[in-house]
């Protein structure tokens, strides 16, 4: 049996995925605690590099398989990045699978065994202001993703989609095959660094939401729509002192009061594009985000993919790229 092995790095973790080339069935995965915010942090790429060799090689022993099984790997996200493994230059929206298979780079690394790998570029969002040419947004991995939620969803005609995470990004597809731009927010990273660097830490668990509490999620959307985002946070320690609430509720308040920013740029959006709005990314930002938007914005098409389907488009994104390369699609 051939293999083709996928790496998806984020910001914070990575995925490995293990396609059996003939039937494209996911034949194992494995989770690396390893993203680029390692070597953000430490100036330098080697933990990434060693996470990403260990994440394969625990795949090959897991599946008693060996490298030379593996046709090639897909790799996307930020591993292509300046802080990743090897960068390739972002293309510029908008975009289809064809262009983005034209000007995937392919290297032979010691960290990836050798074997083959095809790093997928990611996207940016330009424009022209008063003569001078702009970037208003760049993406790794989510143009990927995007792709392969469009093919597991089939939906037609065009919208936006808004994949919740570290980086949250709303993705604007035009219904034909090309992704038109995106935009990005911090929240994710934002709740994290609210939750370990300051000092609602000693009022927030570690993990934040274990269980969505949309009572708690909605009070803390209502906190920053009418105190504002830094008050709103302020509460958290407040209700805490109080002893009113548990530290799930705290946590699921933290997420409406950062997410507030988010929903009233998505109803912008939405106001000048139209169109559906498809909610991906996964628990339980994915699922907080459907919950705030279906009650502040009723008027707004809202499908929330399943997290089987969010599963399913992230190993479709990288294989439906591959297509359009001839030397892959044989
Ligand atoms: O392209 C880059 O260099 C980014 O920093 C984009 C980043 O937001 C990723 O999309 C997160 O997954």
């Amino acid at each position: 049996m051939k293999y083709i092995m996928l790496i998806d790095s984020g910001t914070t973790n990575s995925r490995i995925r293990l396609i059996d080339q003939s039937s494209s069935a996911v034949e194992g995965s494995v989770k690396v605690e390893a993203g680029v915010r390692n070597t953000a942090m430490s100036g330098s790429n080697e933990e990434l590099k060693q996470a990403v060799k260990q994440g394969i090689e625990k795949i090959l022993r897991d599946n008693s398989i060996q490298k030379q099984d593996i046709q090639y790997i897909l790799a996307s996200g930020m591993i292509t990045s300046n802080l990743g493994l090897h960068e390739v230059a972002h293309q510029k929206a908008p975009a289809d699978t064809e262009k983005l298979a034209a000007a995937m780079e392919k290297r032979c690394l010691e960290e990836m065994l050798y074997i083959p790998c095809y790093f997928i570029p990611g996207l940016k969002s330009m424009e022209e202001i008063e003569g001078r040419t702009e970037v208003l947004d760049v993406m790794r991995g989510e143009e990927t993703e995007a792709f392969g939620l469009l093919d597991v969803m089939q939906l037609s005609g065009d919208g936006i989609l808004m994949l919740p995470g570290s980086h949250t990004k709303w993705i604007r597809a035009d219904g034909c095959g090309k992704l038109l731009w995106s935009s990005t927010s911090l929240s994710g990273e934002l709740l994290k660094a609210v939750q370990s660097r300051t000092i609602l830490s000693d009022s927030l668990p570690e993990g934040l939401i274990t269980k969505l509490d949309e009572r708690a999620l909605w009070k803390g959307f209502s906190a920053a729509e009418t105190m504002g985002v830094n008050r709103a946070l302020f509460q958290i320690r407040l209700q805490h002192l109080s002893g009113s609430t548990e530290e799930n509720e705290r946590a699921n308040f933290l997420t409406g009061v950062i997410f507030h920013s988010d929903i009233t740029a998505l109803k912008e959006m939405n106001q000048q594009n139209g169109g559906w709005v498809l909610i991906g990314g996964s628990f339980p930002l994915k699922d907080a985000a459907a919950s705030l938007i279906k009650r502040t914005l009723p008027e707004i098409e809202v499908i929330e993919a399943s997290s089987e389907q969010v599963e399913r488009g992230a190993w479709r994104g990288p294989l439906v790229i591959a297509e359009q390369k001839e030397e892959l699609s044989k």
